[in-house]
């Protein structure tokens, strides 16, 4: 192409190649473009040795970072480059799958990103559509349907006719992802030979998705003359625990991932292009995943890195809605939150946002913009660390289900101190991850999330244990297939919206077997069983947000904090 283009006050020569190929060069990808006909052998290797990332100095290296010999000097350059004027970049725009479903949403998406030249983005995204779904039934398939068999699976054939057809028809050559594709053919020989697939290799697994999104996506900017740079997270220092498909981020991350995105904008500006979702393990050195929807944790992590003035999260919604729009499709967008509102919506099952994306953005007062790229006109929802919580009484609803309920009634062996530590530290010796608590004296309820696992067998493996555990000191009843319903909203209000939920729930003849109310101050959580869940939510929703038969009253002073607020009651 000759034309030039100014994008972000810069004169962008016209650029028709893919992503810089010598920076791709040490990466893994590229040591196949070099030999395409690398063997499983080879796919395998990178997937349990953990070599398909650098290899021993790259291991020093983050080790170094982790004993903190380095963020001295690197966390120096990262402030530096914070509050300087000449600071690269102004916001993250992070894309899900939903709005990368094909090459037609790619141009759409990459005209957005155009729209706004006074920004300075840098963009994160996720897979394109359902590719990560793809990947992990194809690996599962893979498990057992016979080496023979694996190029013929399915969901494989997708994700190769997704990424061709749409490098197709965005003029791109297809060159940029075959190597990826083949590499992922080998990958699931692989897996079928070994007929199994561990933790660390379903996060190699489901790399390909980013890691192909991200490179048709730079290489079309970079065909339409926008100068763009591909980077895979866990080559620009992303370090994570190694805890394989839902790993923590670690504080190394933000000096390094700063370091490297400005050092490269200063030495040949370009728009950064990152893979969501993905980091390297600190010790195996190889490929983890955030968890599911973890590019938007991703997305916060580099608002955090670079201080940016804003992080912004496009979805296929007008933003965070007042309900789940599959289960009452009047939901509404919700104008602001506040971080601990948004966390808690998010870890009590809203599929918005990933559950600690938050932190980030809290801890660096990142505000969060959630917009929807199929509507960019709508405002969508502005997540800060304060918001105006006079006129706030419910802001959401939000259901998580097939959750496990566990009452435990002491034996009186122990004393009370003695037995909640018991109870507690059983858990934490199994790993597994407490949600909602209410206490007494000598019992205790609580719910446990299986979707916390990847397995099923493993889970009932685990809950076996546990209650054989627990059983030592107490008396166990495991209560399956219960829903937790989380009313977000201002605590301030709790008895009005208690008041207003058990009307509800009593009209419809439900009985609540649990509530709870954080200590977030923002969320109250009432535990039904999953068969009632929907029906519950739905009514709540529509006496709280769609009924015309409610009324709005100012609230006595002295309710709450003692300022007026606006709450609909029934007439
Ligand atoms: N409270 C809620 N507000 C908005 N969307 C919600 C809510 N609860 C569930 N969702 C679902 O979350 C989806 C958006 O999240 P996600 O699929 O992770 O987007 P993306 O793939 O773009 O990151 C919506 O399509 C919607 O169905
Ligand atoms: N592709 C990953 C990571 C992600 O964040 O996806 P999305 O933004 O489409 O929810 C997943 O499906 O979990």
């Amino acid at each position: 192409m000759e034309a030039a283009l100014h994008f972000h006050g810069v004169r962008i020569p016209c650029y028709s190649r893919t992503p810089r190929l010598s920076h791709l060069s040490s990466k893994p990808w590229l040591s196949s473009v070099a030999s395409p006909s690398r063997s499983f052998h080879a796919a395998m290797e990178n997937a349990c040795k953990g070599s398909s990332l650098r290899g021993n100095s790259e291991k020093k290296r983050i080790e170094a970072v982790l004993r903190g010999e380095e963020e001295e000097e690197e966390e120096e350059e990262a402030t530096e480059s914070h509050g300087s004027d000449a600071a690269p970049f102004t916001c993250v725009m992070k894309f899900g799958g939903s709005s990368l479903a094909s090459a037609e949403r790619i141009r759409e998406i990459a005209q957005l990103i155009v729209s706004f030249p006074d920004e300075k983005p840098v963009v994160v995204l996720s897979a394109m559509g359902k590719t990560t779904n793809n990947l992990l039934l194809a690996g599962e398939k893979a498990v057992s349907c016979g080496v023979s068999n694996a190029s013929e699976i399915e969901e494989l054939s997708f994700i190769k006719q997704l990424h061709l057809r749409t490098v197709r028809e965005l003029g791109i050559d297809s060159s940029v992802i075959s190597a990826h594709l083949e590499e992922l053919e080998q990958l699931l020989k692989g897996i079928a030979m070994m007929k199994e697939l561990t933790l660390r290799t379903r996060d190699y697994l489901v790399s390909f998705g980013e890691c192909m999104s991200t490179r048709i996506f730079a290489a079309y900017l970079n065909n339409i003359g926008v100068k763009a740079r591909q980077y895979d997270a866990f080559d620009i220092g992303f370090i994570t625990t190694d805890d394989f498909t839902n790993a923590d981020i670690l504080e190394g991350t933000y000096p390094s991932v700063a370091k490297r995105l400005n050092d490269d904008w200063i030495s040949d500006p370009a728009i950064p292009v990152v893979t969501g979702f993905l980091g390297k393990g600190s010790k195996s050195c190889a490929v983890t995943t955030l968890g599911r929807g973890g590019s938007d944790l991703t997305a916060t992590t580099i608002g955090k890195s670079l201080g940016l003035r804003e992080v912004q999260v496009w979805k296929d919604v007008d933003g965070v809605l007042t309900c789940d729009p599959s289960i009452c499709p009047d939901a509404e967008p919700v104008p602001f939150l506040t971080f601990d509102e948004a966390a808690e919506l998010a870890y009590f099952g809203a599929q918005v946002l990933h559950p600690q994306s938050m932190r980030p953005a809290r801890d660096g007062e990142i505000p969060v913009r959630v917009k929807n790229s199929y509507n960019p006109k709508a405002p969508g929802t502005l997540i800060t660390k304060t918001r105006d919580m006079s006129k706030a009484v419910l802001t959401s609803i939000v259901l998580k289900q097939n959750v496990t309920l566990l009452d435990i009634v002491s034996t009186r062996m122990l004393g009370q101190v003695g037995f909640l530590a018991k109870v507690f530290s059983t858990f934490e010796d199994l790993g597994i991850s407490v949600d909602v608590v209410a206490t007494s004296e000598v019992s205790l309820s609580l719910t446990l999330d299986p979707s916390k696992f990847w397995s099923r067998e493993l889970i009932q493996q685990e809950l076996d244990k546990m209650e054989e555990e627990l059983e030592k000191i107490a008396f166990v009843n495991l209560l399956q297939r219960r829903s937790i319903i989380s009313l977000i909203g201002n605590v301030q209000y709790s008895s009005l919206i208690l008041e207003k939920a058990f009307h509800v729930l009593r009209t419809n003849q439900v009985n609540v077997q649990m509530i709870s109310q954080g200590a977030s101050k923002v969320n109250i959580s009432l535990i039904v069983n999953d068969s009632e869940a929907e029906k519950c939510v739905k009514a709540l929703h529509h006496a709280f947000f769609e009924s015309d038969d409610l009324l709005v009253v100012v609230l006595e002073s002295g309710f709450g904090n003692g300022s007026a607020a606006l709450l609909p009651i029934e007439t």
